[in-house]
């Protein structure tokens, strides 16, 4: 499991457009991607690279606007976690990330009263100052969800169980699109954003071309990951690692900031269960449950079935001044 790798493996999802045989190949290289380095890249997904462009395109029209403009949606005006977070805002560990970025989840109604992580759910902040930001992130999330869907039910089947086993929980998924902006390093501070394992299901990352610095934790080693042209970095979070008994690795990953001078821009997109849901849990057959490590519980990041438990620990622990504005009875 820990042998030495020099990058990701690659997987490519046109396979499952062929025969039985191709799908049985896909679903093997899923499982045995994810069950040793959590990591991959995704080619073959049918995302045109013009839409891919359009949206980089948005995504430099939005940081280079007035800092008013970005202001005007800062996340501490929301509640639920949405908007923008200017550079340094953001705590990952406990030390500071060096990114700008804009949060975009699931556009929903205010729902007041019951659960604490109710209050993720709610409105994003647009910006007035460019209004085709709505519509670009609407289309990349629906088109992103559809390829989550489509790794989940393969997922499903290299598991050996039903390939509809996760559908219900993602019945009103929280999706959550982020644009990120990492400046260049400032002085030797290089913490673009700090080690972290992603606290849900799953993540599909689309990475401005050229532009190196994630890497992914692999045995003792952290591998490079720079951009592949036209593919995703996919990675499992905490919540697949849980209901396959640690079968499916949560893997840690950092990003190291860009060269003094310049920048690098990173899209993901976080596709997870409605608030209230839990992630179905996996019974493995016997073959892959001996290879189940069983779940490493840190007391210091408890994970809990409930997707939006789980978020709302991790968003108030990265964002401490929305959670003092908003959320002080939560944070004491
Ligand atoms: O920017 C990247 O390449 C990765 C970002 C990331 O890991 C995250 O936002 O969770
Ligand atoms: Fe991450």
């Amino acid at each position: 499991m820990s042998t030495s790798l020099d990058s990701l493996p690659i997987i490519d999802l046109s396979l499952l457009a062929g025969d039985g045989a191709d799908v049985a190949a896909f679903d093997q290289a899923l499982l045995r991607a994810t069950h040793e380095v959590g990591f991959f890249y995704l080619v073959g997904h049918g995302i045109p690279e013009d839409v891919v462009e359009h949206l980089f395109a948005e995504a430099e029209r939005f940081f280079a606007l007035p800092e008013a403009d970005k202001l005007d949606v800062e996340m501490t005006r929301s509640p639920h976690f949405r908007g923008y977070t200017r550079t340094g805002g953001e705590l990952t560990e406990g030390r500071v990330d060096w990114r700008e970025q804009i949060d975009v989840g699931a556009e929903r109604d205010l729902v007041t009263g019951g659960a604490a992580y109710n209050r993720l759910e709610g409105p994003n902040l647009w910006p007035d100052a460019l209004p085709s930001l709505r519509p670009t992130l609407t289309d990349w999330s629906q088109r992103c969800s559809i390829i989550g869907m489509t790794l989940l039910r393969a997922w499903a089947r290299a598991l050996g169980a039903a390939e509809d086993r996760f559908d219900d929980a993602f019945d009103r998924p929280s999706t959550l699109i982020k644009l990120v902006r990492y400046p260049g390093r400032d002085g030797d501070k290089r913490q673009g954003v700090g080690a972290h394992k992603d606290p849900g299901v799953l993540t599909l990352l689309m990475i401005e071309p050229e532009k190196a610095g994630l890497q992914v934790e692999h045995g003792t080693d952290w591998i490079d990951a720079p951009p592949v042209p036209g593919a995703f970095v996919v990675n499992i979070g905490e919540l697949m690692e849980f209901v396959t008994d640690g079968y499916l690795r949560a893997t840690r990953h950092r990003v190291l900031s860009p060269p003094a001078g310049a920048s690098r821009l990173s899209i993901p997109f976080f596709f997870n269960p409605s608030v209230d849901r839990a992630m179905p849990h996996i019974d493995l057959p016997a073959e892959l449950a001996a290879q189940a490590p069983g779940v490493s519980q840190d007391p210091d990041n408890v994970i809990s079935g409930t997707f939006g438990d789980n978020l709302l620990k991790a968003r108030l622990r990265a964002h401490p001044d929305v959670a003092a504005i908003h959320h002080p009875d939560l944070v004491g």
